[in-house]
């Protein structure tokens, strides 16, 4: 990684990590992260299985002291007291989030809504949740517990999303989604990126990541190996596709 991409810590980007290590226990987690997400854009962290990916988010939503490097989100070091209010305009889905099983789908949503602004807006907020879950009104008068996989992911992500964050951080969104709801998704994540807001997620869906990344950043065994816009990593790593890049990058082939 050249220098430059720790430039974000002067400003303008919306999230970065700039050669971030981490040990848990003794035993070296992340050895290098860097990247750097700005406004408007969407940009994919992508890893093997164990690669760092959700300890690096960890480490920016100052879920995690870092040992070394640094963060910042919306300007604002993660693990500093003047975090707490930027908390407002950043969406969080965790890759381990759960829904309340025995609360229907749309008492979540009140739920967190009431949560996020006391009793005023939350007409609109409920309505942006309802709309990026994509769950029908029938589903949502459900109990969350007899969900599916997939359907818990979405009632999640219309949570995370419905105050439209300035930053939205998610950790695997298609995780047990389906084709439909995947593509749903895309089209939410562009939409938000076309009104400027800065999405950084993680997924291993190589070919979600290709149609609609601006940039993707590759991690291997917890430094960041290769970052860029999909068809540049697709040239510079002889891929056809990005999963072919991506697998020349993680296990050295090249081209
Ligand atoms: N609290 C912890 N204690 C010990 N080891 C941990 C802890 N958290 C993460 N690790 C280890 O750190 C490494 C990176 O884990 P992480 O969950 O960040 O990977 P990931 O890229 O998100 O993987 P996946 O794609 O499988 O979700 C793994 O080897 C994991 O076992």
């Amino acid at each position: 990684m050249d220098k430059n991409s720790c430039g974000c810590l002067e400003g303008g980007y919306a999230a970065c990590l700039c050669g971030v290590t981490k040990s848990v226990r003794g035993r070296p987690i992340l050895k290098g992260v860097t990247l750097a997400v700005g406004f408007g854009e969407i940009h994919v962290l992508a890893g093997l299985n164990g690669a760092g990916k959700t300890t690096s988010l960890r480490v920016l939503m100052g879920l995690l002291s870092r040992d070394s490097g640094e963060a910042r989100v919306l300007g604002v070091d993660p693990w500093s007291r003047g975090f707490e209010p930027v908390k407002r305009e950043v969406g969080y889905l965790p890759e381990d989030a759960s829904v309340y099983e025995r609360l229907t789908g749309m008492e979540n949503i009140l739920f967190y809504a009431r949560l996020y602004s006391g009793w005023r807006g939350v007409e609109e907020l409920v309505e942006n949740a309802v709309l990026y879950s994509g769950l029908s009104r029938e589903d949502l008068s459900r109990r969350a517990g007899g969900y599916s996989k997939g359907m818990k992911r979405r009632l999640l992500l219309g949570i995370t999303l419905m105050s439209k964050p300035r930053l939205v951080v998610l950790d695997e969104p298609t995780s047990g989604v389906d084709p439909i709801a995947s593509n749903r998704i895309k089209k939410i994540l562009k939409g938000l990126s076309r009104e400027g807001r800065a999405i950084l997620v993680t997924t291993h869906d190589l070919s979600f990541a290709e149609e609609i990344a601006d940039r993707v950043t590759i991690i291997h065994g917890g430094l960041t190996v290769a970052s860029g816009h999909p068809h540049r990593l697709m040239e510079e790593y002889c891929g056809e596709t990005l999963e072919e890049a991506f697998v020349n990058v993680v296990t050295g082939d090249g081209c």
